[in-house]
């Protein structure tokens, strides 16, 4: 029987390194939860914590509705761009049972600040849109009856209307620095972005009594105000 078929398993919850892993640490306190190693610093992919019956796995933030999906981990936390994105090949998929409303930001579409996008809009000129986000974009795109040539990059989207690769991006917003600084402006917002917990369904019937009072910890620590 391998690991993933064993029901005493510790939960498993899958965290991307970086903010989310940064901003779920203040969750997992709140319902009396320690992480017993940084991943930042240690390299391990599979962290212990303070509940013997719950261990983290470290993914990339993108692979963590994947894991959850096929049950690898019980239960993980993804961004909202993320888990829409995953939606097109698992519709259904993922139980969504608590938005976290942490790692928030905005999903916009950005030109350069030389680019009319108005009158290109209007003029129904057929634009190239370079994004990390094609499902949201082809939505949003095709619900506005527009046109768009989409272009596929995984990352450092605010390059692309520098150097000719697009006319438009489609990417996260938060404190609009990176737009700054590039010299690029956001003309749409597209959604709002946080962070939601979700869970696999199969483990929902299965792990149920061991999931529910982390479920209500999370709920419990992502309704309370700031400290
Ligand atoms: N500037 C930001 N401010 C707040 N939240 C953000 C910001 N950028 C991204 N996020 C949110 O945090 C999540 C994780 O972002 P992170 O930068 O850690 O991973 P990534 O580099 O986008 O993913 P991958 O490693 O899979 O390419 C994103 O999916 C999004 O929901
Ligand atoms: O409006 P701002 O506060 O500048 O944030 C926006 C930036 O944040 C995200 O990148 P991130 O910092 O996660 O880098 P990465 O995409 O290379 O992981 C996003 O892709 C933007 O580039």
């Amino acid at each position: 029987m391998t690991d993933i078929q064993t029901a005493s398993r510790p939960l498993t919850l899958a965290l991307s390194k970086g903010r989310i892993f940064e901003e779920t640490l203040p969750l997992l306190a709140a319902a009396g939860i320690e992480v017993s190693e940084n991943p930042e610093k240690s390299r391990k992919l599979i962290i212990g914590t303070s509940d013997p019956n719950l261990r983290l796995i470290i993914v990339r933030a993108s692979d963590v509705p994947t894991y959850v999906q096929y049950g690898a981990a019980d239960l993980g936390i993804a961004g909202k761009d993320v888990l829409n994105e995953h939606q097109a090949q698992d519709p259904g998929g993922l139980y969504q049972p608590i938005d976290l409303n942490i790692a928030r930001c905005k999903l916009c579409v950005a030109v350069r600040a030389d680019f009319d996008y108005t009158a290109a809009v209007y003029q129904g000129a057929r634009l190239r849109v370079a994004t990390k986000y094609t499902q949201a974009a082809r939505e949003h795109f095709a619900a506005k009856g527009m046109y768009v040539d989409l272009i596929k990059l995984y990352g450092s989207m605010e390059l692309a209307p520098l150097v000719g690769l697009a006319d438009a991006i489609v990417d996260l917003v938060s404190t609009g620095g990176t737009l700054r600084a590039n010299n690029l402006v956001a003309v749409e917002d597209i959604m709002p972005i946080s962070s939601r917990l979700v869970v696999n369904r199969a483990s929902l019937k299965t792990r149920g009594a061991a999931l529910q009072p982390l479920l209500d910890a999370f709920e419990r620590a992502s309704a309370a105000p700031a400290p």
